[in-house]
């Protein structure tokens, strides 16, 4: 599928798929990763236990990573399931370790750092997948700002995709430019889809989960949504660091895999393995 093709029947303005929920003829299942983030997981829960209770979503689970603060009882007094993970690899990590124990047939992830949560996400995240049985993975597209220091700059946010995650796209996978977000967070994927998939541990999940997803289903399985502005807690630039020596390291393995480039040599950074996806024998 050209960009010119996808653009057209898989990318979806805000607003495309309002109602979709009810009477859906799949479960949706939304999970929200958490580690330390007492300040903001109620906030994120709030809305997604409403869709819940309102029978609009299947199930609403924390993939609980150990803290050091108060964000499993938070999670819990807001009405959350808690799927606990122990102490992951980082964030890819528990979701691959808590994928056996999610409802649904299809999966949204929503990270646990964000603010002002919409539930409208969901439906927009969901809509393609219960809408077209040919997408498997949608990504949410949405502005980014970076409240940094108290000064708002409203496109300042997703300094990893934009420093490091869409050069390295505009460079060796030119096919998957044209995602807005292509390391968002917010996703939906089909829940079968996602066990079929080795799951890159860290901060590496989102783009080796969009690369080996367009490397099994191609352009025509991926979709992106619109869900609006999406604020989050902002890491350390420091911080970001880790993140990007984890993409990096995924995107030189998946070059390599597809011939574009050969391997990186030495070892991966702390903590990036590549788990085998679930539904296949364990060698
Ligand atoms: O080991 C980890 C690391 C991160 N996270 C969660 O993954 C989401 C995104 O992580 P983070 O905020 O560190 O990344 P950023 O939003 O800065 O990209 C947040 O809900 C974290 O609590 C997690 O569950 N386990
Ligand atoms: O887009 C980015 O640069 C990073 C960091 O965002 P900020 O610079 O803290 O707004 O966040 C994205 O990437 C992470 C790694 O894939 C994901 O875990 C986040 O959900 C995603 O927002």
């Amino acid at each position: 599928m050209d960009h010119v093709a996808w653009r057209r029947r898989r990318s979806f303005p805000a607003e495309a798929f309002a109602g979709v929920l009810s009477g859906s003829p799949l479960r949706v299942a939304v999970c929200v990763p958490a580690r330390d983030e007492e300040e903001t997981i109620a906030g994120v829960l709030a809305p997604l236990v409403a869709l819940r209770d309102e029978g609009l979503v299947a199930d609403v689970a924390v993939a609980f990573s150990a803290s050091r603060d108060r964000t499993l009882d938070e999670a819990r007094d807001a009405g959350a399931r808690i799927i606990d993970v122990g102490s992951p690899s980082g964030k890819g990590d528990a979701i691959w370790r808590a994928q056996e124990e999610m409802e649904g047939d299809i999966v949204c992830l929503v990270d646990g750092d964000l603010i002002d949560v919409d539930r409208h996400w969901i439906e927009q995240l969901a809509g393609p997948l219960i809408a077209d049985p040919a997408i498997g993975l949608v990504k949410g597209a949405f502005a980014r700002p970076l409240n940094a220091d108290g000064t708002l700059d409203p496109s300042g946010g997703g300094r990893v995709t934009e420093l490091l995650a869409k050069p390295l796209l505009r460079r060796f996978y030119p096919e998957l430019t044209v995602l807005r977000q292509p390391l968002s967070g917010q996703i939906a994927i089909r829940r079968d889809l996602l066990a079929s998939l080795p799951v890159w541990t860290g901060y590496a999940l989102e783009i080796g989960m969009l690369i080996e997803t367009w490397r099994r289903a191609g352009l025509e399985a991926i979709a992106e949504a619109d869900i609006g502005v999406v604020r989050n807690r902002h890491q350390r630039l420091a911080d970001l660091a880790a993140m990007s020596e984890a993409i990096l390291w995924c995107v030189a393995v998946q070059l390599a895999r597809d011939g574009r480039l050969t391997g990186p040599d030495g070892e991966p950074p702390a903590g990036v393995v590549e788990r085998p996806p679930i539904y296949a024998p364990r060698p």
